[in-house]
């Protein structure tokens, strides 16, 4: 087999966020990308599946992928989160470690350190410290020595170590360039113009998911799944797609007073699939209790973890 021609110097590759939950990974992945590819929300372990962006450069390709926030296990459900994330670690070219400016490096920043040094061996690792436009420049200076504290952990070392905000784009094409630079040289991985490799399918339950947990209460969102049973072609497709909840007191808040709050999770749904697609889209969303999901292996299974 011949090799692809690609340019001298050209340079691809896998990276990943790593942090805890809320840092602000999904965004630093939608920033970099350009485009919304990973769903984000205010709620802490939103992102349940391993979302690729691609970054296409002249001189380089990267691609993103985005990992659930690691936590310790209290269910069937974190135990595979958690294999996930490892997995991912230690497969990539290079990892980006995140810290919020927001607030101070506490425990579980350093929980996560411990993991990462146990796991990421000789990948490099660059520390990235986010939404620097929500605190002054001496606030930044500590964050970045705090930061640069945590290479005492053994076994991690910083490569580099950025401030970036995702939100203003600051610093956003410079943490490209510094993770392109620890791609291996090699051809693009994906054909031009395409920015994740996510099935249609899992992008749409995505958008339902964070669509239904706008507005509810702490303990509604890790009850929360989404399937889409079916996609019908025509001239509106046709979706139809079910949210799982564990008890039938979570299925009347996804419902809401006679309707009400469904039909608005509909509405949000549709207007982002149909963003996505480009072309109009009929949603019909259905709410179903699976009891204790969480804890089911086959229950989980058909939920796709
Ligand atoms: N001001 C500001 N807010 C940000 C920035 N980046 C992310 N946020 C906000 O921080 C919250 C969490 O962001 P996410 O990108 O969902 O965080 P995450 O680390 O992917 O979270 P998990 O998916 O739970 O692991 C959201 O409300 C974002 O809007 C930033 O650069 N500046």
């Amino acid at each position: 087999m011949t090799q692809p021609e690609f340019p001298e110097g050209f340079r691809s590759g896998f990276a990943c966020f790593v942090g805890r939950p809320n840092v602000g990974k999904s965004t630093l992945t939608n920033a970099l990308v350009g485009q919304k590819v990973a769903i984000t929300s205010s709620r802490p372990q939103t992102t349940r599946h391993a979302i690729r962006g691609v970054v296409h450069r002249a001189d380089g390709q990267l691609v993103l992928v985005d990992t659930p926030g690691l936590h310790r296990p209290r269910t069937l459900l974190g135990e595979r989160l958690n294999d996930v994330v490892r997995t991912t670690w230690a497969e990539v070219d290079v990892v980006g470690f995140c810290v919020p400016a927001d607030q101070a490096i506490g425990p579980g920043d350093r929980f996560i350190a411990g993991e990462l040094a146990k796991i990421v061996g000789k990948t490099p690792l660059i520390g990235v410290l986010t939404k620097t436009d929500l605190v002054g420049p001496e606030v930044i200076a500590q964050r970045l020595v705090d930061l640069q504290g945590l290479s005492g952990t053994p076994g991690l070392e910083f490569t580099e170590i950025v401030p970036v905000s995702a939100s203003s784009g600051h610093q956003v094409s410079l943490l490209a360039d510094l993770l392109l630079a620890q791609m291996p040289p090699g051809p693009p991985l994906y054909p031009e113009g395409e920015l994740s490799d996510e099935p249609e399918t899992t992008m749409i339950a995505e958008f339902v998911r964070e669509a239904a947990l706008e507005g509810v209460r702490d303990e509604l969102p890790h009850s929360l799944a989404v399937v889409v049973e079916e996609m019908s072609p025509g001239k509106v497709l046709t979706v139809r797609a079910e949210i799982f909840v564990e008890r039938p007191s979570q299925k009347a808040i996804v419902i809401g007073r006679g309707g009400s709050r469904l039909k608005d999770v509909g509405t949000r749904a549709r207007t982002q699939i149909e963003a996505m697609l480009g072309q109009k889209v009929h949603l019909d969303l259905f709410v179903k209790v699976a009891k204790d999901w969480q804890r089911d292996p086959r229950q989980l299974r058909r939920l796709g973890f």
